[in-house]
């Protein structure tokens, strides 16, 4: 990939998105732009043809969407299914009509069914029903998935999915309402560590999940750019998964808390597991460097440096 290849970011001040451009500055990538969402709203499509026609990049990253966590899913199902359908609709069919060199469509590992066989493998989709917690979603990430596969069949170009198991570190959601449940767990114990009072959490903490730091996760996109990836569809992730119950015992380690922990069973579980199989990735050569805990510990850095500046990410 030539390093004055002119990249777009969608969604750069994310999470995943900021965490690429980070990793792509630092590997002497000079041409990288981004929109905020108030500048370019994605949903718009006259708006994103626009800035197509204008821009002309040469790569698309897509890593804009809609997200949150599991109660944010379950109770904004419309926006889940019809903001990520827009957003990534605009962003493939203009990359194809540009002539967008490359495309990296970022997905999720929601994506698979609830009641696959673990670990999961790229070719468990659509075998089975969804998780219904996030199944709207899942299905706007299904029908990127598709969109991309679709583009290569037709038109051999090089569109390529990523499905990212859960991801967590700096500039994640903190909110507690719509954030997903590993930055909710450092704020909870954090905030509860001055008087050590309980920590309410959710569901039965049984559920078992993944997690990769979204340094990790950049590296893999930035792996997927410089090189051309022989399917259309990689899982993303570590390999290992822990209870929710386990993770919250580690982040309270690190955090500080000491303690009572206090299970609310009226809020949703989701889906049991869901370990993503990695081989493919792991066969081409990309491997995840930060383990479990150095990635919380990194995290919570983060967080105590920038807890003052954290609003409310409403739906
Ligand atoms: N976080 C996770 O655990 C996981 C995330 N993923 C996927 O990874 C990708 C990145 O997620 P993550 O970084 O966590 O998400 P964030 O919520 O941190 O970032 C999403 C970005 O999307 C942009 N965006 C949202 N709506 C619009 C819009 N209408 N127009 C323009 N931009 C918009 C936002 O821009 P702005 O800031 O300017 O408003 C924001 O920068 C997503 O595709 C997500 O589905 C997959 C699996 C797990
Ligand atoms: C990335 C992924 O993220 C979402 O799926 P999820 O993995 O179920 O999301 P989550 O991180 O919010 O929860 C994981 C588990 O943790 C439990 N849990 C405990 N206590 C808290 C808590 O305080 N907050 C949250 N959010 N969860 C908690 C919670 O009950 C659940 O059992 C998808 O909707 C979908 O969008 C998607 O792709």
């Amino acid at each position: 990939m030539d390093k004055n290849s002119k990249i777009y970011i969608a969604g750069h001040r994310g999470m995943v998105g900021s965490a690429v451009q980070r990793i792509l500055e630092q590997e002497g990538y000079t041409n990288i732009i981004g929109k905020t969402s108030k500048e370019l709203d994605l949903k718009d499509a006259v708006a994103v043809k626009e800035f197509f026609e204008s821009e002309k990049p040469d790569v698309v990253i897509d890593a804009a969407a809609r997200v949150g966590g599991i109660l944010a899913n379950n109770e904004y199902p419309y926006q889940f299914l019809m903001e990520n359908m827009q957003i990534q609709n605009n962003l493939i069919d203009q990359s194809l009509k540009s002539n967008v060199a490359k495309f990296i469509f970022l997905g999720s590992s929601c994506i698979y069914p609830k009641f696959a066989p673990q670990p999961l493998k790229e070719e468990y989709l659509l075998t089975d029903s969804l998780e219904p917690t996030n199944e709207w979603y899942a299905v706007a990430k299904i029908t990127g998935v598709k969109a991309c596969e679709a583009i290569r069949k037709q038109f051999k170009k090089d569109f390529v999915s990523l499905m990212p198991t859960n991801l967590y570190g700096t500039h994640d959601n903190f909110d507690l309402k719509t954030s997903h449940v590993l930055p909710a767990m450092l704020r909870k114990f954090h905030e509860a560590k001055k008087n050590n009072e309980p920590v309410e959490l959710w569901g039965s903490g049984t559920p078992m999940r993944e997690f990769l730091f979204v340094d990790d996760m950049a590296k893999s996109v930035v792996f997927a750019l410089e090189n051309v990836l022989p399917e259309h569809l990689y899982n993303v992730g570590t390999g290992e998964d822990l209870t929710i119950k386990e993770l919250a015992e580690t982040i309270q380690k690190v955090v500080g808390h000491t303690g009572k922990i206090v299970w609310d069973s009226s809020k949703p579980d989701g889906t049991p597991r869901k370990l993503m199989d990695i081989s493919k990735m792991h066969q081409l050569g990309w491997k995840h460097q930060v383990d479990l805990e150095q990635g919380i510990k990194k995290t919570y850095q983060w967080f105590l440096q920038n807890i003052e500046n954290f609003k409310e990410v409403k739906i």
